[in-house]
């Protein structure tokens, strides 16, 4: 049967008919007791969603639709290792890698804490190793810069959080500049290389399956460019020094050429957007340090602890994930934007998009039937304060409905140290702060945020509000408390996964585009094949060919 033709899903198209569909959020921002009842707080987020378009009877509705659902048996089958990702046929377990080493959690008669804390420790050894300036490249130099190798959840996560934490990076080790290639053609290798010296620069080649092609082939880009500067050494001795691997493959890792001491590998049970907390996390380590990843780790696990044990009404993800349910399915807005007041978040949006997105953007139900309405919103996003001056325009004035996360923390600069620029920069911060709220404001009562009204002005300058939103405000942004969000967001993907019954956890829709990228790449090289493509792909590949040909 599908959720549509449930009783609490019918309730809820009632509700909103009946009571929700005309109701502006000028209105609904009036109503008795709304914060206390639509924000609530955990691991130093607050969740604030008395923005959104609902009344206290609508979250009573998604509560039934999230039992009905059996929300709480999912929760426990997430958290036990239960099979959640059916289609491969094994558990998610990416809440196993930040469980503390006294607990304990069997899968297949295996524990896989010890498993996990055997890795850190394993991690722990590598990264200590290059901060003691111990780790040298094949002409006895010590590292300085590392180049993360990787694409996808193999790139984003630790891009974002290594980002984030910049402030973090430790000044009483061996300093390594942390960079990032994942582009297939190779235009990152192109700006780094050049800056870089090939004798102090270690490659990590991170990928769960090691076959992704992108980063194979930057992978070769970088071997090929490493011989050429270290002539003299073998390979084996420059792969030795200068490639530490990271996968869940050891078979593949070695036939590359990664020796044994420099693998570090992580489960299949770990999805790849899931897995910046496994050895994927690697960079991250290498530019905050071991003791503010293992303080990223138990950020994330104080959301789970949250999450698996809070009850639904108080629970963030649960909240969270039933705000953009009501959205999506009711209110019929399928765009949402995520807006980090902070520019140490940029990557934020990009790492949530491959969260969600490819979590979520499923139209088949875990039994294999067709979806009858609709999944995952399409999320986008920038820095909030810059976005002000490029797409907000559409947000205030345009035709299309979009929901909105607000990211923000609340203080921000003590641990600079200079007085005079501390205080310029907490300015700074109380203006990015003045701005979030003014926005989310704005979205919500449209001409009613003028004072006296705006009623008088022309068409053009008219704002017509109700554009939902939800204000996440974070106490400080440090490693735990990142930890915590990007948690919250991995629950919240789970929680409607859930709701919309699909599988969270596969990724099926990215398979043909690769196969097909293969075949096409023999056709542009071979010249063989290209009279069997659609018109358009054989005449985009005739006019490469022909400019080819000609110079
Ligand atoms: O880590 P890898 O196996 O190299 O995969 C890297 C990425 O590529 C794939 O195509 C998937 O879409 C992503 O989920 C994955 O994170």
């Amino acid at each position: 049967m599908s959720i549509r033709e449930t009783r609490a899903w019918q309730a809820l198209e009632t509700h909103y008919h009946q009571e929700m569909k005309d109701v502006h959020l000028r209105e609904l921002i009036n109503e008795e007791g709304r914060f206390d009842i639509f924000a609530q707080r955990a691991a130093g987020i607050m969740l604030d969603m008395s923005k959104q378009r609902m009344r206290p009877s609508t979250l009573d509705g998604l509560m039934a639709l999230a039992e009905e659902r059996n929300m709480s048996g999912a929760i426990e089958q997430l958290f036990s290792g239960g099979q959640v990702n059916v289609t491969e046929g094994r558990p998610a377990l990416h809440t196993a890698l930040r469980l503390p080493e006294s607990s304990e959690l069997h899968v297949n008669e295996q524990d896989v804490v010890s498993d996990v804390h055997a890795t850190l420790g394993r991690m722990e050894v590598l990264v200590s190793r290059v901060h003691a300036g111990q780790w040298r490249g094949a002409t006895g130099k010590p590292i300085t810069d590392v180049i993360n190798l990787g694409v996808g959840g193999s790139d984003l996560g630790p891009l974002m959080v290594s980002q984030s934490l910049d402030a973090f990076a430790p000044d009483d080790v061996h300093h390594v500049n942390v960079h990032f290639a994942s582009t297939i053609d190779g235009s990152q290798l192109a700006d780094l290389l050049p800056d870089v010296n090939p004798e102090t620069t270690l490659f990590i080649l991170s990928s769960k399956s090691f076959g992704t092609i992108d980063t194979l082939s930057n992978a070769e880009t970088a071997m090929e460019w490493l011989k050429f500067w270290l002539k003299g050494c073998s390979e084996g001795f420059i792969k030795h020094q200068h490639f530490i691997g990271v996968s869940t493959k050891p078979e593949k890792m070695s036939e590359w050429g990664i020796h044994a001491d420099n693998q570090l590998l992580f489960w299949d049970w770990v999805g790849g957007r899931y897995s910046l907390w496994s050895g994927i996390g690697l960079p991250i380590a290498l530019h905050i340090g071991m003791d503010n990843f293992r303080r990223l780790l138990a950020g994330a696990h104080e959301m789970d602890e949250h999450f698996r044990t809070a009850p639904l009404k108080e629970n963030l993800p649960v909240l969270f994930g039933l705000a953009g349910i009501w959205n999506v399915n009711f209110l019929n807005i399928r765009s949402l934007a995520v807006l980090p007041y902070d520019g140490r978040l940029k990557h934020m949006p990009g790492y949530f998009q491959q969260l969600e997105m490819e979590s979520n953007g499923k139209s088949v139900t875990s039994d294999n039937q067709p979806v009858d309405y609709s999944t995952c919103p399409v999320i986008w996003g920038e820095i909030g304060p810059n976005g002000q001056h490029a797409f907000y325009q559409l947000l205030h004035q345009g035709t299309q409905p979009v929901a909105c996360d607000f990211i923000v923390p609340i203080e921000r600069y003590d641990y600079i140290e200079d007085e005079g620029l501390r205080r310029d920069l907490k300015a700074q911060h109380r203006l990015s702060l003045s701005n979030c709220f003014a926005q989310s404001r704005v979205l919500m009562l449209g001409d009613d945020a003028v004072e006296g009204g705006n009623a008088d002005a022309p068409p053009y300058k008219r704002y017509r509000g109700n554009q939902p939103s939800s204000t996440l405000l974070i106490e400080q942004l440090t490693p735990e408390t990142l930890g915590a969000l990007i948690a919250l967001y991995e629950h919240k993907v789970f929680v409607q996964g859930t709701i919309w019954d699909v599988d969270s956890f596969d990724q099926w829709g990215v398979e043909l585009g690769k196969e097909i990228a293969n075949a096409t790449e023999e056709i542009i090289r071979t010249g063989k094949g290209v009279e069997s493509l659609d018109t358009s792909s054989r005449h985009l590949i005739e006019t490469v060919w022909q400019q080819t040909r000609e110079h």
